[in-house]
Formats: C-alpha cells, structure tokens, sequence
C-alpha cells in the first residue's frame, strides 16, 4: 500500500487537488523506531556511488547509473556477487569487499563533517522526549557506520547502530531488522522503520514491520512502492506519528 502525503497536483501557479493522508491510528505512537542509515539520516548515497565508481573504473567494469541504482541499499559484499555473476568475471567477492572498504573508509573518515537532513535532529528530540527507543540498522560496513554517525554527532539518540555485515544477510532480507527489533526488545509489528532504498523497503517489510518511505534527496532513483507511507519532510512525519485525531 502506498500513500502520498500532502501531494500536490499543480499546473504552474494552480493547485488542482491536495491529498492529506495518515499514518493509521494502530501505527501511531510506535513503541520502537528503526532508522537506515544512508539516505535517511544523512545524504550520503552520493559518497557511496562516488567510492564505488572509482572501484568500477579501477577494476574496468561497466556499470550503468540504473543498474548501480538497483544495488542502492544493499550491502557491498552482495552488489559484488551481483555484478560479478552477470558478467561471469573471474574477480572474487570478498576481494572486491575489501578493496571497496579499503577505498570507502578513508573516504568517510575524511569528510569534514556531515550535516543530519534537515528537519531529523528535532524528530530524534522528540522521539527522545517520548522515550521511543531508537536504532540504527545499515547495509554500509561497520566501521563506516561508526564513522558516519560519529560525524552526524548523533550517537547518544540510539541505543544500537547495527550494521547487517555483522548480524546475518543484507537488506533486501530482514535480518538486519529482526536483529534490531530483538535489542531493543520490542516485537517487529510494534516496529517502525524509515528507509529510502527500494531494498530496506523490502527489507523492512519482509520483517513485518511498518515502513515510511523517506522522499529526499537522493532517492529519485528508488521504486518507494512497497512502503506503507512516503514522507519527504522529517517534521511532518513528526506530526503525523503522533497525531491524537
Ligand atoms: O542501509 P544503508 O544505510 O542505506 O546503506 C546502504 C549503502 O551501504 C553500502 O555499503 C553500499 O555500498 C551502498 O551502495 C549502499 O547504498
């Protein structure tokens, strides 16, 4: 099911029809909230296609924009396998991994700093205030996740920040998810999670979790279909999670 929120059809200057919809009452005030990493709290997909084109061209691969856009999401180790099936190369995944590693955490480790989106540090607040406890769940590798979140100065708002290289398979599957609702000893249905990528979108789903889709920046490129909602503004998601009506 997919709902927009606040959609407005225009033609240039007019609005022709304004659709507002809610998050149901049953998902309201959810007992735990499970954030992506990259995409959701910081725009920091481009970071990734950057590192991972220098690995294409090092390695002399030919990747389109699109089929690079089908791997957004997932983690490094399974875009590989991906590629290098579809191509019957002879390179090895875990080489490929490592390598990929190699060139991405100096990246991040060099990045001055990163600004959350906008809009999130006052839902974190919130969600503080209301004692929602919090996770991250990221396809990115450990050390990058603790790198970025780091930056973003945002480590004391989750109790957990999981990455799925160390707790089973990646996002499209929901272990990453499962494990993350287990921590925070909440069950998944009482679980909700914001994601961008078509593969947390799966992912988050296959869980059986209610998923918001996170409208901004650099998700064009993602199919948002499967979510239960799609948002592109933190503080109106804040106010629908806990509206009373
Ligand atoms: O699950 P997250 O936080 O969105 O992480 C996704 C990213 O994880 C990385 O490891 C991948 O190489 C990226 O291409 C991918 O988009």
């Amino acid at each position: 099911m997919i709902v927009q929120i606040d959609s407005l059809l225009t033609i240039p200057g007019i609005v022709i029809a304004k659709d507002t919809m809610q998050i149901p009452v049953e998902k309201r005030f959810p007992k735990a909230i499970i954030f992506d990493m990259d995409g959701v709290l910081v725009d920091s997909e481009p970071y990734h296609i950057e590192v991972e084109k220098r690995m294409f061209q090092k390695v002399g691969v030919d990747v389109s924009d699109e089929e690079h856009a089908s791997y957004m999401g997932t983690a490094t180790d399974v875009m590989w396998r991906q590629i290098i099936e579809k191509r019957q190369l002879s390179h090895d995944e875990e080489e490929m991994t490592r390598l990929t590693n190699q060139e991405g955490i100096p990246f991040f480790s060099a990045l001055e700093k990163l600004e959350p989106m906008p809009g999130l540090r006052k839902l974190l607040d919130f969600l503080e205030n209301k004692k929602v406890p919090m996770a991250v769940a990221s396809s990115s590798n450990p050390e990058t996740v603790q790198i970025i979140i780091d930056k973003l100065g945002l480590r004391k708002y989750f109790r957990h920040t999981i990455s799925s290289g160390s707790v089973g398979k990646s996002k499209p599957a929901p272990d990453v998810f499962l494990h993350a609702a287990k921590l925070l000893g909440v069950e998944p249905e009482n679980c909700l999670v914001i994601e961008d990528s078509k593969n947390g979108i799966k992912a988050a789903k296959s869980a059986g979790m209610f998923c918001v889709a996170y409208g901004g920046a650099s998700s064009e490129s993602q199919d948002q279909g499967e979510a239960d909602i799609v948002v592109d503004d933190f503080e109106k998601l804040t106010r629908l999670l806990f509206a009373e009506d």
